[in-house]
């Protein structure tokens, strides 16, 4: 029963006294009126003064399709093809000739109709076939066929007004069929049909104290979040106690933060451990095509909570509704979203502080939500939800870890060095991708050497070992990736090395993954070893090749773009000076905020800039040419060098030997072209609300070694 409940929508009891049935009522009343009138008027059957007019019509052998009807005491009869002429010519006179006239007349009007039909009244059956008899000997003897006649009970109108309404009642279980079908009624149950619950919402109901499974236990770090969304339970447990000091109950928390961070899962566990009614349904569950549905979904779903208040509502993706109104206003489509939107603004002020009824939305993107959404007295508090750091990655491990039969060495620490930038959800990802590597190699337990293969795959996509490569083709990769090995490790304050691959993987054909810090500022000199760097595996090519190649284009554009971000956006650069061109609206994309004397400027000074660390890589390498060739060559042959190799060949660093827990803070490994990173970046800038140099230093690491594969493409093409 408790399952039932779960997995059900909550419309169901409701039902039952549901007021849209009531319209349906009226509207099959309304049709069957219209149906029967239909009917009456399409055959009308008119009345005639006496039954000698029939009498008179049948001596002459114009009737025909004569029926009785016994109980009633009545005569139905059509006047045959030759009566009908006969009539229109001759003239018999009377009232009722009159009448057949008119209405044989009114019937040639309408096209295709059949011939109109006459009745009379008569007193008694038996007296009238009497009568009847008579006049078929009549017409016997003088040499005419019998006129023949049916006798019958009753007049059949319901028959008759079933076989009309039949195709109507089709056509309606036809529609409503169509609009349970539309309105994705799977689960809605055979009986009701979803027709009746278009304007209900469709939010799932976690009854009391049967909530989900999920507990805070189960939520690794975040710790901050879970205690504000924990208050949130405490108020709804115990109001009193905040009331009794004159303190409002907030009505609303939005959750907002990247991908995978875990939203949902705190807002399950507040279903969890909340012991109140929880409802749970997605922004887009208030979408419909049909306008004015999303508004009364959301009056509905408001309603119930309120009902079973003290209650907790969950809108996830809240920006399917939420979205910042009078944007884009040209397409219509927008109405109805807004009104849904309005409804909700509504709603969250209708009801008082005090209620009950606390409501809980996520998203990751705050950005985009009207700012009337986010306004305190409606979703009072905003909990952030950021990426995971490195402590709370190992946590998120243990987590997802739990389930997982682990060889004895397993080491978390080391698992959640090696993944920086990973989400939650990444990484409960990876915990299933290294299980999965390990059941394919048949291994009783996960080792730790699955988890390297899962995190390789999860970053750099599948190994192409069939991948056609010629001999010389895998030199230059190969030396271009030790120019950028070599040089990282050289230089001070570039990321160190951990791992240089040239296998190709996904897109690329050789990767170097080096191991960011964790930092939220990047420092001058940073940025610029980090171009060194990137700029080594090119001058590796040209010192070693004496020529270069487009293989580097991937590392040249990540180059521009980061100079270019140190010239007008950092104020890093002496001529141009402390100013930043950075517009964080993104307002003015198509006129640059500067004139053509410093457009000039900046040009100059970015190619500058690259130019010197191009000189500088070059240098480097040329110091160390013998030590690059050594490692190029082991890349060759070994096709994957770790920091041990690059150790043996180079020393350890100098500047590398900080202190243990310094280390544990600074380490992680990193590939050239982490997605995940890529996320890290807008929210460290979210959070603080200003550029800080963080994503500098994402766009940094976001390396695509794609040039191999572009300088191969274009080498066919050009050569
Ligand atoms: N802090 C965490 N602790 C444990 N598991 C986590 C955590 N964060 C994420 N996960 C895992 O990632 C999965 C996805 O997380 P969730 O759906 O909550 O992300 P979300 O923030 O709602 O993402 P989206 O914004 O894309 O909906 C969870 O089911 C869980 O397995
Ligand atoms: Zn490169």
């Amino acid at each position: 029963m408790a399952k039932e409940n779960k997995n059900k929508p909550n419309n169901k009891k409701p039902n039952k006294k549901n007021p849209y049935s009531i319209y349906w009522i009226y509207a099959a009343i309304g049709l069957a009126i219209i149906g029967i009138q239909l009917f009456m008027s399409s055959s009308t059957t008119k009345q005639l003064q006496s039954k000698q007019t029939f009498l008179t019509l049948m001596e002459e052998g114009f009737v025909e399709n004569t029926i009785l009807w016994r109980n009633v005491g009545r005569v139905d009869f059509k006047i045959s093809e030759s009566g009908r002429t006969a009539i229109k010519q001759n003239d018999f006179s009377g009232s009722d000739f009159e009448l057949i006239k008119r209405s044989l007349n009114n019937n040639n009007n309408t096209l295709g109709s059949a011939s109109p039909q006459f009745s009379f009244d008569i007193a008694s059956t038996e007296a009238f076939i009497k009568e009847f008899e008579s006049i078929n000997e009549k017409r016997k003897a003088e040499g005419f066929d019998v006129i023949s006649y049916k006798v019958d009970e009753e007049h059949n109108y319901i028959g008759q007004i079933f076989s009309f309404l039949l195709p109507i009642i089709i056509i309606i279980a036809i529609w409503m069929f169509i609009m349970r079908r539309m309105s994705g009624g799977v689960g809605g149950g055979g009986a009701g049909g979803q027709i009746f619950n278009i304007g209900k919402s469709k939010a799932k109901v976690f009854e009391k104290g049967k909530g989900t499974d999920v507990t805070f236990k189960d939520v690794a770090g975040l710790e901050g979040a879970k205690e504000e969304v924990q208050e949130i339970v405490a108020f709804l447990k115990n109001p009193q106690k905040y009331t009794d000091l004159g303190a409002k109950i907030p009505k609303g928390a939005i959750l907002v933060g990247p991908p995978g961070t875990g939203k949902t899962l705190l807002a399950k566990a507040v279903a969890g451990e909340a012991d109140v009614p929880f409802f749970s349904l997605s922004g887009s569950d208030f979408v419909e095509m049909f306008v004015g549905v999303g508004a009364s979904r959301v009056r509905d779903l408001f309603k119930q909570a309120k009902e079973k208040s003290p209650s907790i509502i969950f809108i996830d993706e809240i920006d399917a509704i939420g979205r910042a109104r009078g944007k884009n206003n040209n397409m219509g489509s927008n109405d109805e979203r807004e009104n849904t939107l309005n409804q909700l603004l509504t709603e969250m002020d209708g009801f008082g502080t005090n209620s009950g009824v606390i409501i809980l939305a996520a998203t990751n993107r705050a950005d985009v939500l009207d700012k009337a959404l986010m306004r305190a007295g409606r979703f009072d508090r905003q909990i952030y939800v950021d990426m995971p750091d490195l402590n709370e990655r190992k946590q998120i491990f243990e987590v997802h870890l739990k389930p997982i039969k682990l060889s004895k060495e397993m080491d978390v620490d080391f698992l959640a060095k090696q993944t920086p930038g990973f989400s939650g959800a990444d990484i409960a990802n990876l915990c299933n991708e290294a299980a999965l590597i390990a059941a394919r190699k048949d291994k009783k337990a996960v080792e730790k050497q699955d988890f390297l293969d899962a995190v390789d795959r999860i970053i750099g996509g599948l190994e192409k070992k069939n991948k056609i490569i010629t001999k010389t083709e895998k030199r230059a990769i190969a030396f271009h990736e030790a120019g950028h090995a070599a040089v990282s490790w050289l230089a001070e304050h570039a990321h160190p090395l951990v791992k240089v691959t040239i296998v190709p993987r996904g897109q690329s054909l050789g990767a170097a993954w080096y191991l960011p810090e964790e930092r939220s500022i990047t420092t001058t000199e940073q940025l610029l070893d980090e171009m060194c760097a990137a700029l080594g595996g090119r001058a590796a090519e040209e010192i070693t090749f004496g020529k270069i190649s487009t293989g580097a284009l991937s590392d040249l554009e990540k180059v521009t773009k980061q100079a270019y971000a140190m010239v007008s956006i950092y104020g890093l650069n002496k001529v141009v000076g402390n100013v930043s061109f950075y517009d964080s609206q993104g307002q003015s994309q198509f006129t640059k905020p500067y004139s053509e004397e410093t457009n000039r400027i900046i040009d100059k000074e970015v190619s500058k800039l690259i130019e010197e660390q191009y000189q500088r890589a070059k240098n480097i390498l040329l110091e160390n040419q013998d030590k690059l060739t050594e490692l190029a060559e082991k890349l060759l042959e070994k096709e994957v060098i770790f920091k041990e190799d690059l150790i043996a060949i180079f020393g350890e660093r100098p500047w590398d030997k900080l202190s243990a827990a310094e280390k544990i803070q600074v380490a992680s490994e990193q590939n050239e072209n982490v997605e995940p990173k890529d996320k890290t970046a807008p929210s460290a800038q979210e959070k603080s609300g200003e550029h800080t140099g963080s994503d500098i230093s994402n766009e940094n690491k976001d390396t695509k070694d794609v040039e191999e594969n572009k300088r191969l493409d274009s080498e066919n093409s050009s050569e």
